[in-house]
């Protein structure tokens, strides 16, 4: 509970007192009534005016949320006495929250006062593999929580809370609880949820569990069920991989077997620090992106070996009916393990050079780091001398491409589903740039390299080509131009330059090509000669025709000030000058948030090229 000291007080039996009293008084039964967890009001007139709010976890039994909110307005009045504004997020059984303030809080994301706990046990197993399960287990506690279900009956609120629980050894759980007040946007809930976590990240990193409250938003792990909101789930979301050096775990692999992967992937690293040495010597270059093939990925990702056999069970031996199709390193199979879990294969050809086989590493490294709803998931890989083989997640709805631009499945893509489309696409990216412990720049964002799932949700794929960049470094250059014209950013197509802007630039293209269902490449407008998608929809914009941009089989499913918006974002995001481009995090604000005024977009830049949509995998600069 926190009282706001230096936020004003006033005096016992004064008006404003009256008003809490009965505001509050009456907050546990208008919250149960209500849809039974979020009520926000205010009582009496200026200058006595009393604003309030309560709220308990969604679907918590009506009976303790009431109980909850009534002890927590008891203490309240009783803590804060002559306070005019204060906060508290109690519970023992449910959680839930009571706030009251002289001045409206609804719908603004206030982060301060903020109060930080922590259980002061040590964390007493392997802190690095600690760490890697309790980050991804907090990015996609963050993401559920703040994705914002909204409300069932009439409230139209969001409902952002998540509580799950991940292993962490064989005996050993994590239990997390988030909760955003409900009025805030998606946006804002992730921010404050991700103020949470870093404040207890720098504060406790170490210890056994912590909690951090803040007037909109709570969060709270520990290593024992410390609410009974755990009791309704057995395992959540898959457990993370558990640990593999307390040296308890029945199945863990051999050492052998250990030992021949890692030799295996030492090889083929020495070999491509050679092949970069011997680059580096022959062409005297002055500058080096970022290798991430590191020691710390093969120690992390030796748990995802899948034995080559099951494999080849799994995919009736690669046969032609479980052929799902054909990518830059090879062909693409569908699968079922022996536990039925559906799966994609992706196998190397037999007939690949060096090139491809690095790529095809550094996908499998890249990709074994990522977890996010909207990052195709790496379920693990295979990697002996003569097979090389990654296994992913099973997405069921083909790519992007396939849907968008076929004018038969096109009409299916609704605006709805597009608009989803379109965030989802950008909450990936989000990650690959700032929520993952690695900047990653993908360099190759295309229609084709988003997948569908089952509820329509895109998933990033295709990071044969992407690069990691040093954390506080910004831009790269290279000489080895990689990616697909259309969607390469001027500056990169041009100078080889790549920076997180030059995948927002691509980004754009995308959501210009998602809003008009064709592909840049095939964009041929017999009324504006020689023009491409993005002067296309430049000119649209300037002349006060955006909405001719649409494709006509939206056109009536379409919000239009939505789909205006999103053309705004695009044109932001395909300017010519890369430091004008919005981060995706502020794309992903523009998009949640109506209240947002969105700057006036500059000149688009593009490169223009001949050929259709063609895909470089190494085009050196100076040899064009
Ligand atoms: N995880 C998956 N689930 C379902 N289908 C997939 C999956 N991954 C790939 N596919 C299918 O296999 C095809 C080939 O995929 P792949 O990623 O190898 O190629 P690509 O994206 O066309 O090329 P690139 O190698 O340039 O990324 C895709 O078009 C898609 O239909």
């Amino acid at each position: 509970q926190i009282c706001g000291n230096t936020t004003g007080t006033f005096r016992p039996n004064t008006t404003y007192d009256s008003n809490r009293r009965l505001i509050l008084s009456s907050l546990a039964s208008n919250v149960t009534s209500r849809d039974g967890f979020f009520y926000n009001s205010s009582f009496g007139k200026e200058p006595d005016r009393v604003y309030a709010m309560g709220l308990c976890i969604p679907g918590a039994e009506s009976e303790d949320c009431s109980d909850c909110i009534t002890k927590a307005v008891t203490e309240m009045i009783q803590n804060c006495p002559n306070q005019t504004e204060a906060f508290s997020w109690p519970g023992t059984e449910t959680l839930c929250m009571v706030r009251y303030a002289n001045s409206s809080f609804f719908g603004s994301m206030d982060l301060e006062p903020n109060l930080l706990r922590y259980n002061a046990g040590n964390i007493t197993i392997n802190m690095s593999e600690f760490e890697r399960i309790w980050d991804a287990f907090m990015i996609r506690m963050i993401d559920t929580a703040s994705a914002g279900r909204r409300g069932a009956s009439s409230s139209s609120s969001g409902k952002y809370y998540a509580a799950d629980i991940t292993s962490l050894t064989s005996f050993q759980r994590v239990y997390a609880l988030m909760e955003c007040t409900p009025d805030l946007s998606p946006g804002s809930c992730d921010a404050c949820l991700r103020a949470n976590v870093r404040k207890y990240q720098e504060c406790c990193r170490g210890n056994q569990g912590g909690v951090t409250r803040r007037p909109s938003c709570y969060f709270r792990w520990d290593l024992y069920p410390f609410l009974g909101a755990f009791d309704n789930i057995s395992s959540g979301a898959p457990p993370l991989q558990p640990l593999t050096s307390d040296g308890d775990d029945g199945d863990s692999l051999s050492v052998g077997a250990v030992v021949g992967i890692v030799a295996a992937i030492i090889v083929i690293v020495l070999v491509r620090l050679l092949a970069l040495a011997f680059a580096f010597c022959r062409r005297k270059k002055s500058h080096q992106e970022v290798d991430f093939q590191s020691g710390d990925d093969i120690s992390t990702t030796h748990s995802l070996q899948f034995d080559f056999k099951t494999v080849e069970a799994a995919t009736d031996k690669f046969s032609m009916s479980n052929r799902l199709g054909q990518g830059g390193f090879g062909e693409v199979y569908k699968g079922i393990l022996p536990n039925g879990t559906e799966v994609a294969v992706k196998r190397l050809s037999k007939t690949s050079g060096q090139g491809p086989i690095q790529e095809f590493m550094a996908e499998t490294l890249l990709v074994a780091k990522l977890q996010h709803r909207n990052v195709v998931k790496l379920l693990g890989f295979c990697l002996e001398p003569e097979e090389k083989l990654i296994v992913y997640e099973f997405v069921p709805n083909k790519s992007l491409d396939y849907q968008l631009f076929d004018p038969k499945k096109q009409g299916q893509l609704d605006w709805t589903r597009r608009y989803k489309i379109i965030s989802g696409i950008a909450r990936g990216i989000l990650y690959l740039h700032q929520d993952s412990r690695l900047i990653i720049i993908h360099r190759n964002l295309k229609a084709s390299n988003i997948l569908l799932d089952a509820d329509i949700n895109p998933k990033i794929t295709g990071f044969g080509k992407a690069r990691i960049i040093a954390v506080g470094q910004t831009l790269e250059n290279t000489r080895i131009i990689v990616g697909t014209y259309g969607y390469m950013s001027p500056e990169y197509a041009m100078h080889g330059q790549f920076s997180t802007k030059s995948d927002v630039y691509s980004f754009g293209v995308l959501v210009l090509e998602i809003i008009i269902g064709k592909r840049n490449s095939n964009f041929h407008e017999t009324d504006s000669k020689g023009s491409n998608l993005v002067t296309y929809a430049w000119n649209l914009w300037r002349n006060g025709l955006p909405l001719e941009l649409v494709d006509p089989s939206v056109k009536k499913s379409c919000d239009s000030s939505e789909v205006i918006r999103c053309i705004h974002i695009a044109l932001l995001c395909v300017q010519e000058n890369p430091m004008d481009r919005p981060t995706l995090s502020t794309v992903i604000s523009m998009l949640t948030s109506n209240t947002i005024t969105l700057p006036v977009p500059h000149q688009p830049g593009f490169f223009v090229q001949s050929s259709r949509d063609q895909d470089l995998s190494t085009v050196d600069l100076e040899s064009g």
